[in-house]
């Protein structure tokens, strides 16, 4: 699993856009189109093992993202597939695209009724009632400019689209792409409906269909992938929850785009292996434990003193030189970490500490808490931290400040609901960043670590749903403080942090449910793993 080469990055739409423009100016006309759709038709291949013989069906919409379905299902019916193409707004469809498929001899069959399919109204059944999707929402209407879509009723979808869909190996979403806003219209959602219903493999085109390519935001129904093949450059939604759920595996198709991306701002990094391993603090001969760094834990109250000995765990995996835990759990810290320099005063007299962790089981200790804040070091904050910091403290501080809340807690900070920020994470984080002008790192189902001066998001894909475990983040706040410690910058020391602590859950758990104190044992593995 192991990759060598470097950062992942995303680049939003309009970049996108500009960057294709740009490209589009040098190569001839229709080249890019063509590139997309040989990629396209090779991973549709490699997901079907044999191509000869194979049903495959296009969802076609109006545009560009139709147009690569049409040339792919060209490329796969000269290879002997048979093809399918169901267009869902025949009035307006990609017209080189079409000739390619008819050329090829692939078929083609209209989603609404009075077109070549035969007309019957509620084929398939059931499905109506739900058509509106779980997020029902805001985006539903939006765009419904898209002839065809806003106004089709669910029940005018032909027998015939549906009978193919249902019939069919392999299920092409080429139904929007970066033009797309909103979820699927109805008809659409019927169809993949069908789709998802008959088990065929489905490969979304570019996006699946109905996400949000710049946020990850799914605002109602969206196609859900078994891949997605993308092309020039990852879109953030591509990498981060929700929309990352859908897309499946995904592979991205070189089309020539690189150098003209170079021109533009990338929106989203994630760290790979190579990447994290240049960034890991390793001591030289000269080291020692204070130019390797002390982190100072503030952590843990008599009623959560388990919240200081799991800060302490991460921290004494993250690299720093030495452990100085600060608060009334020392002798629960002492018993299991011998190693650990502990000190039940005021934070300010503990003695010398490069960057500090505040926050983890902390209870209401708003005096340690505003010691640290106070310091002219490195500070991170989590947890009981985030509830009781003094936001305008934390505004003026010079030295770098990492907060690391969950969704929870990042809308506590934001004044909105936790379901509002699980489903926009994107804006959240930068919000939180920009507003407390800080780094902040939000933890989750897909964890990502904004600067405060804006620039690339960072995301990271080490993640693991094992990782849902109760005391994990104090281990994430130990090990992230250790690295700040060591001399990380605080997008650097989240971003590693969250890397080491997702491949120590994956290490440890090996499909088997794991705790906190396990993640933490498992970091050295995940260093030795990255360095490896
Ligand atoms: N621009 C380029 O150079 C390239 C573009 N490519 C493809 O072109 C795509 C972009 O094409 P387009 O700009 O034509 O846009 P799309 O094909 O993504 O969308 C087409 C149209 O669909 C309508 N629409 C919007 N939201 C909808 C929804 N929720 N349901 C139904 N219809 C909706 C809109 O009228 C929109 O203009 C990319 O995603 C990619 O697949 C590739 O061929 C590679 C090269
Ligand atoms: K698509």
């Amino acid at each position: 699993m192991r990759e060598t080469w470097g950062m992942r990055t995303a680049y939003c739409v309009e970049s996108v856009r500009g960057a294709e423009r740009a490209l589009m100016a040098r190569v001839p006309e229709g080249a890019l189109m063509q590139r997309a759709a040989a990629g396209l038709a090779v991973a549709c291949g490699q997901l079907l093992g044999r191509v000869y013989g194979a049903r495959v069906v296009l969802l076609v919409g109006s545009g560009d993202n139709g147009g690569d379905a049409l040339y792919a299902g060209a490329r796969l019916a000269r290879r002997g597939a048979g093809v399918t193409a169901v267009l869902l707004d025949p009035g307006r469809v990609h017209g080189g695209g079409l000739a390619a498929l008819r050329g090829a001899g692939g078929r083609v069959v209209d989603a609404v009724v009075g077109g070549e399919g035969r007309s019957g109204a509620g084929a398939g059944g059931g499905g109506d009632a739900d058509s509106g999707g779980a997020g029902s929402g805001s985006g539903r209407g939006a765009g419904s400019g898209a002839a065809g879509f806003g106004s089709g009723s669910v029940g005018d979808v032909a027998e015939g689209a549906l009978a193919v869909v249902g019939r069919a190996q392999l299920v092409v979403d080429g139904i929007v792409g970066i033009g797309g806003t909103g979820g699927l219209r109805p008809l659409a959602g019927r169809l993949v409906r069908a789709a998802q219903e008959s088990g065929a493999l489905i490969v979304s085109v570019d996006l699946p269909s109905g996400v949000d390519a710049d946020t990850g935001q799914v605002r109602g129904d969206a196609v859900r992938a078994d891949a997605t093949v993308t092309f020039g450059a990852y879109k953030p939604g591509l990498l981060i929850d929700p929309a990352r759920e859908h897309a499946g595996a995904v592979r991205l198709v070189d089309i020539g785009l690189d150098a003209e991306l170079a021109a533009y701002d990338r929106d989203l990094e994630a760290l790979q292996y190579v990447d994290v391993d240049r960034l890991l603090p390793v001591p030289t001969a000269e080291s020692d434990k204070y130019r390797r760094g002390v982190v100072g834990i503030v952590a843990g109250s008599a009623r959560y003193p388990g919240a200081a000995v799991l800060a302490v765990a991460g921290a004494l995996r993250g690299g720093a030189g030495a452990v100085r835990y600060v608060g009334p759990a020392a002798d629960a810290v002492i018993a299991r970490f011998p190693e650990a320099l502990v000190f039940d005063g005021p934070p300010a007299k503990a003695g010398r500490v490069q960057a500090w962790v505040a926050g983890p089981g902390l209870g209401d200790d708003a005096a340690r808490l505003r010691d640290v804040v106070d310091a002219e070091v490195p500070v991170l904050i989590d947890a009981d931290g985030l509830r009781l910091v003094d936001h305008a403290a934390v505004r003026a501080r010079t030295a770098p400040t990492l907060l690391t809340p969950h969704a929870g807690e990042a809308a506590a900070l934001l004044g909105v609901s936790r379901a509002e920020v699980e489903a926009a994470r994107l804006d959240a984080v930068r919000e939180l960043a920009a507003r407390y002008g800080a780094t902040v790192l939000l933890k989750g189902s897909t964890t990502l670590i904004a600067a405060p001066g804006g620039g690339a998001v960072r995301v990271n894909p080490t993640g693991t749903s094992w990782l849902a475990t109760a005391g994990s983040g104090d281990v994430l706040s130990g090990l992230a403080g250790s690295l700040l410690a060591a001399g990380l910058g605080a997008r650097d020391a989240g971003s590693v942090a969250a890397f080491l602590h997702g491949l120590a859950a994956r290490l440890a758990a090996e499909g088997a449910p794991v705790g906190a104190q396990d993640v933490a044992d498992a970091v050295p593995l995940a260093w030795r793993d990255v360095r490896g």
